[in-house]
């Protein structure tokens, strides 16, 4: 287990908001059980604002918990907080890259401070460049550089001294669509040379796509954690999203449960989504079933259910509408 966080709590006293007096407590961390085995790549996914960068932050020994204990990398976040540096490396969302410096003079710096030589730094910084595609940029000041390059300079620094862990805060948060593929193949490369990642995001396809486990953050809380497939298969592997004639979705979510091969109705924004399992073969029994009850449909829908399901299932509502 490269991460084992057991009750991790964390509240930020903060000032009084105008017109009162003293001070607030905000509670972004609310007790956080997480485990993270070795080579695996791992997602917080949740909305803004739900805890994951205060969580990384902790496990990365950038702040300490106000309750609960963690191991990361074998070293107990609080008690050994400098052997537990030694063995990880963090990309936060800011990037932390010199602008005014060289991409190439960011990572040395960052390879001396981990303690190289010049020449193994040089070497190391040369690697480097190289497996991200900068070497052609990397003698230019990192302000002039696109979003992307910027990123992979700061991807570049975090693994300079070869962590077995990675921490990755929102790494593809503003990167074109080409760039976060990029990005993606980078993160795969490395859990083939055997680094542990952490990431965090808000993108359900990022976490799908990526991890092999994630945990679903909401309000500083677990609500739920898995494999991808796992957590699907909680709500079923199809979902059917039915538009109906206003005053309809009443008697439709009462019909569409009595049947037994629907697992869950959910009635959202306007529309009902049912939840079952071999969806193409059921939807015409259900399209009759409504016919039969004389319920007119406008639209209707069939999909593989996703990650959002999976969190509208737990948080009562979608993440698209919550990021
Ligand atoms: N230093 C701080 N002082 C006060 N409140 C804070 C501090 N850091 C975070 N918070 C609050 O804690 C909560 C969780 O924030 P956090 O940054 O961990 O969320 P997040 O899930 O990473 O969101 P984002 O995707 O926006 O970064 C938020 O309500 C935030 O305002």
């Amino acid at each position: 287990m490269i991460v084992d966080a057991r009750g991790l709590k964390k509240s930020f006293k903060t000032r009084a908001r105008r017109g009162q007096r003293g001070h607030q407590i905000v509670e972004a961390v609310k007790g956080i059980d997480l485990t993270i085995g070795e080579g695996e790549i791992f997602a917080c996914l949740g909305p803004n604002g739900a805890g994951k960068t205060t969580t990384v932050r902790m496990l990365a020994t950038l702040i300490e918990p106000t309750e609960g204990t963690a191991t990361v990398a074998g070293h107990d976040v609080r008690a050994e907080p400098a052997k537990v540096r030694r063995r990880i490396g963090y990309v936060g969302q800011a990037g932390g890259v010199d602008e005014n410096a060289t991409g190439r003079a960011g990572i040395v710096l960052a390879a001396r401070i981990a303690g190289m030589t010049r020449h193994e730094a040089d070497k190391r910084a040369a690697e480097l460049l190289a497996a991200f595609s900068l070497a052609e940029v990397a003698d230019r000041p990192v302000r002039t550089l696109s979003g992307g390059q910027k990123r992979r300079i700061a991807l570049a620094i975090g693994l300079v001294n070869e962590p077995p862990l990675l921490f990755l805060d929102e790494p593809t948060t503003g990167l074109d669509p080409q760039n976060r593929a990029n990005l993606w193949d980078e993160v795969r490369a490395l859990r083939e040379r055997g680094t542990s990642v952490l990431l965090t995001t808000h993108y359900l396809d990022e976490a799908d796509a990526l991890c092999d486990r994630l945990a679903i953050i909401d309000h500083g809380l677990v609500v739920a954690e898995g494999t991808p497939a796992e957590l699907k298969k909680q709500v079923a592997g199809d979902v059917v999203t039915l538009r109906l004639a206003d005053g309809a979705a009443g008697r439709a979510t009462d019909l569409l449960g009595a049947q037994e091969y629907v697992k869950e109705v959910r009635p959202e924004d306007g529309v009902l989504r049912a939840y079952l399992d071999d969806g193409e073969h059921r939807l015409p029994h259900l399209l009759r079933a409504l016919e039969e009850h004389g319920i007119a449909i406008r639209s209707i829908a069939l999909d593989r259910a996703t990650l959002d399901d999976v969190f509208l299932r737990h948080t009562g509502r979608s993440l698209r509408d919550a990021a």
